[in-house]
């Protein structure tokens, strides 16, 4: 049916849609429910996820996988990073042959504790360098308003980046190329457990100093863990590492800071689920995975040990600065 398929309709597979046709490529964007579909194509709108984005008119849009996937040289995975091995499972046979995979998901398996791009060769067989991954400072509704971004595609095979990136280039969207999918990966799960941290800071009403410690302080425990699992220091310094980790531990659009700020103010886990909406704060099930694997590789993540708690232990937020602060005093790095 067209060029590229995005797989998911929420506020990120329906951004990342809209800044392909915009960048001049015929795009089909899955949504698992049909009203969702039928109201892009006849309103040009995605109405509970992007209210007043008008998509444009190259966009089209099915809840027909198979129609979805037919003829797709490039397939965009945009669901949730705990539902990408259950979709992906069920599309594994529609997937046209040697189609680039991109996932754009933030997350870490819980179970097998794989990045996602692990997930997507695990379950379609394909070689690793057919599958790139996206990732940055990408806050959905900005970028649907068409604010400028810069953003980050991997993939081991470097032309295939080169292919993705003038794919997904226009007039407010720029990404760079890298070969660190390690790297990217670990950036984008972590700094949603980071962006819980500082929601929870934000909710008890501590202020810059606070938050620029877990940003920074933050950052350190994702490059051990990079660096533990392969990852170039690097990445962790560009925009899938400090710039993804500013963006959202700042900004009020992000669902993880947004959850850990109503955990902060007092609200249970299940209050904050119940206030997104359906949306995914990824960090809330990553926090477990992360640590999991921090432990695995005898990595130390204070602030993804405090964060696994709170959301899954019963520790009260409130306790959360003495724990932190109150640890063994050491040198920076
Ligand atoms: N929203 C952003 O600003 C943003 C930016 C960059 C990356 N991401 C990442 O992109 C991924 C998708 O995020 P999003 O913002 O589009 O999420 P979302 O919550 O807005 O929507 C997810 C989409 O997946 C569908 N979905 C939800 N659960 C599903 C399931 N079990 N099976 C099949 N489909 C399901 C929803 O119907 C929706 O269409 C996440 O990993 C997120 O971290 C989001
Ligand atoms: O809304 P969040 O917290 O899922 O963050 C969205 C993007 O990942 C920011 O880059």
């Amino acid at each position: 049916m067209a060029e590229i398929t995005v797989l998911g309709a929420g506020s990120w597979g329906t951004t990342f849609a809209k800044v392909m046709a915009d960048s001049g490529r015929e795009v089909t964007l899955w949504a698992r429910r049909g009203s969702v579909s039928e109201a892009i194509e006849r309103h040009r709108e995605n109405a509970e996820y992007l209210p007043g984005v008008r998509l444009p008119d190259t966009l089209r849009s099915t809840s027909d996988p198979r129609v979805a996937l037919d003829g797709a040289h490039t397939v965009v995975l945009a669901v949730p990073s705990q539902s990408l091995r259950h979709n992906l499972a069920a599309w594994s046979s529609l997937l046209p042959p040697d189609a680039t995979l991109v996932s754009l998901a933030k997350g870490v398996e819980l179970g097998t504790l794989k990045r996602m791009s692990e997930v997507v060769v695990d379950i379609t067989g394909v070689d690793e360098d057919r599958v790139a991954v996206v990732s940055g400072p990408n806050l959905a509704l900005e970028i649907a308003q068409e604010q400028p971004t810069a953003s980050v595609i991997a993939c081991r095979d470097h032309d295939r980046a080169v292919a993705l990136q003038e794919l997904c280039t226009n007039s407010y969207f720029r990404p760079y190329t890298i070969t660190d999918v390690i790297g990217c990966e670990i950036g984008g799960a972590c700094k949603n457990v980071i962006a819980l941290s500082c929601g929870m800071a934000t909710g008890l009403g501590f202020g810059a100093n606070t938050l620029a410690t877990l940003i920074t302080r933050g950052l350190a425990e994702t490059a051990r863990l990079g660096a533990a699992l392969g990852a170039d220091p690097l990445t962790f310094s560009g925009l899938a590492g400090l710039g993804d980790l500013v963006a959202t531990c700042s900004s009020p659009l992000s669902r993880n800071r947004t959850f850990g700020a109503r955990l902060g103010k007092g609200e249970t886990v299940a209050q904050a689920q119940a206030a997104a909406q359906g949306q995914v704060a990824e960090g809330v099930k990553s926090c477990s995975s992360i640590r999991e694997l921090a432990q695995r590789h005898g990595v130390e993540m204070p602030i993804t040990e405090v964060v696994h708690r709170v959301c899954h232990d019963g520790f009260d937020p409130r306790e959360m600065a003495g724990e932190l602060i109150g640890r063994k005093t050491k040198p920076e790095r």
